[in-house]
């Protein structure tokens, strides 16, 4: 049996857990310091097993999976190189940040485990055992971040384990990984943040701005919900990347007040024009850049007209789909439907009304 223990059962390390339950030969164990915690894990039945107690979750640990905020990650790392743990055993983490666990796990000994980093490139702005699913990964880039010492034995029976997730795995150097991520994520993360606390002190004196807040608004915000602690920990640990994109991108900003004070029609347009063409170029799998706002996945038979039967029936209710994607089909598999709404009414109707016809709806 393969003893799989995930420190932080969250989000993050709850939908990891969700796709390792069940598989022939993983036992799954989630640690907390929390007993409140352990009873939610095994309410939600995320783990095989949970225990508050550090040893206990990584003695005869194969894999060790930290999943906790950035800010704690160090601390953990240490706790382990003072164990005896298991010859061979994997030590990962899941942190949006790279260098510094990096840097930490360099300096430290863990005997015979290995520690390697990780990076799943896929969340929510929900957080909390409560938001986990098995299909958070699945077409997601998962990233790597092994040491030029790293085993190359060790990296494969990690990425073995990672193919659960259905993710896709790269191996980055963890500085360069702060200095993408940091610009793909980290900086969208401040500007949501930023734009909602200015739109937020206009609502003050005229609650019609939150009133007309409509789908731009909305779609440039959702991460401004992510969870505080969580991006605490993740920009404080980045800053020295992201201050440097904060003021890049304050240099962006002037040129675009520059443009509009010389009413300078063109490059308005090309502006518009540019970004257009780059965000049509993503790859379609992007989760955190272009996911609408409320999605559901539905199993579905591999049957002729099943897709157009669900259309219709959702059309006729005059419910409209943003988009729709298979994620995977086979045949005499039940394949997977990803339903994509703009608004929370047509989402919880459209829910509803699949229910209805006998789907299993999973959000
Ligand atoms: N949210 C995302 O979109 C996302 C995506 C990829 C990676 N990550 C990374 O994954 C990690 C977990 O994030 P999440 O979104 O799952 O958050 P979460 O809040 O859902 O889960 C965090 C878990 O850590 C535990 N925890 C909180 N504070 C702790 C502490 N001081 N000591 C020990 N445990 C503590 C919580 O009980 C919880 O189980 C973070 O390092 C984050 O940077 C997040
Ligand atoms: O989709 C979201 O809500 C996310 O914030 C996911 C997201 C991202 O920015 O893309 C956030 C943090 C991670 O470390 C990885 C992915």
């Amino acid at each position: 049996m393969t003893k799989i223990a995930i420190f932080g059962v969250g989000l993050i390390g709850g939908s990891l857990a969700l796709c390792f339950k069940g598989k022939p030969g993983l036992h799954v164990i989630g640690h907390s310091h929390r007993q409140s915690s352990i009873e939610r894990y095994l309410a939600r039945g995320v783990v095989d097993a949970a225990t508050t107690s550090m040893e206990e979750a990584a003695a005869d640990a194969d894999f060790i999976f930290l999943c906790v905020p950035v800010g704690n990650l160090e601390d953990y790392l240490r706790r382990l190189a003072a164990m005896k743990l298991k010859p061979g055993c994997i030590i990962t983490d899941v942190g949006s940040t790279k260098s510094s666990v990096a840097a930490c796990a360099r300096s430290l000994d863990f005997g015979d485990a290995v520690f390697i980093g990780g990076h799943p490139m896929a969340g929510k702005e929900k957080s909390g055992v409560e938001a986990a699913t098995s299909l958070l990964f699945e077409n997601a880039y998962y990233v790597l971040t092994p040491e030029p010492d790293t085993p190359q034995e060790a990296v494969d029976r990690l990425a073995g384990l990672i193919r659960h997730t259905k993710a896709n795995i790269v191996f980055v150097d963890p500085d360069q990984h702060d200095t993408i991520v940091g610009a793909i994520s980290h900086l969208p993360h401040v500007i949501a943040v930023q734009l909602v606390n200015q739109i937020r002190a206009y609502n003050e004196t005229n609650p019609l701005y939150s009133a007309l807040a409509a789908g731009g608004f909305r779609d440039i915000t959702r991460i401004a919900s992510s969870d505080p602690v969580i991006w605490r920990d993740i920009l404080i640990n980045n800053r020295s990347v992201l201050i440097r994109l904060l003021k890049e991108w304050q240099e962006g900003v002037s040129g675009f007040i520059e443009m509009l004070e010389r009413m300078d029609e063109r490059m308005v347009e090309e502006a518009f024009r540019t970004a257009g063409e780059f965000r049509s170029s993503l790859p379609e799998r992007r989760r955190g850049v272009i996911d609408p706002l409320y999605e559901c996945y539905i199993d579905v038979p591999d049957h002729p007209g099943i897709i157009g039967k669900i259309a219709t029936e959702l059309g006729n209710e005059r419910i409209n789909i943003s988009n729709l994607q298979i994620i995977e089909s086979r045949e005499d598999v039940p394949g997977i439907l990803r339903l994509s709404f703009r608004t929370q009414p047509d989402f919880d109707r459209a829910v509803q009304l699949l229910a209805s016809m006998g789907f299993e709806v999973n959000m």
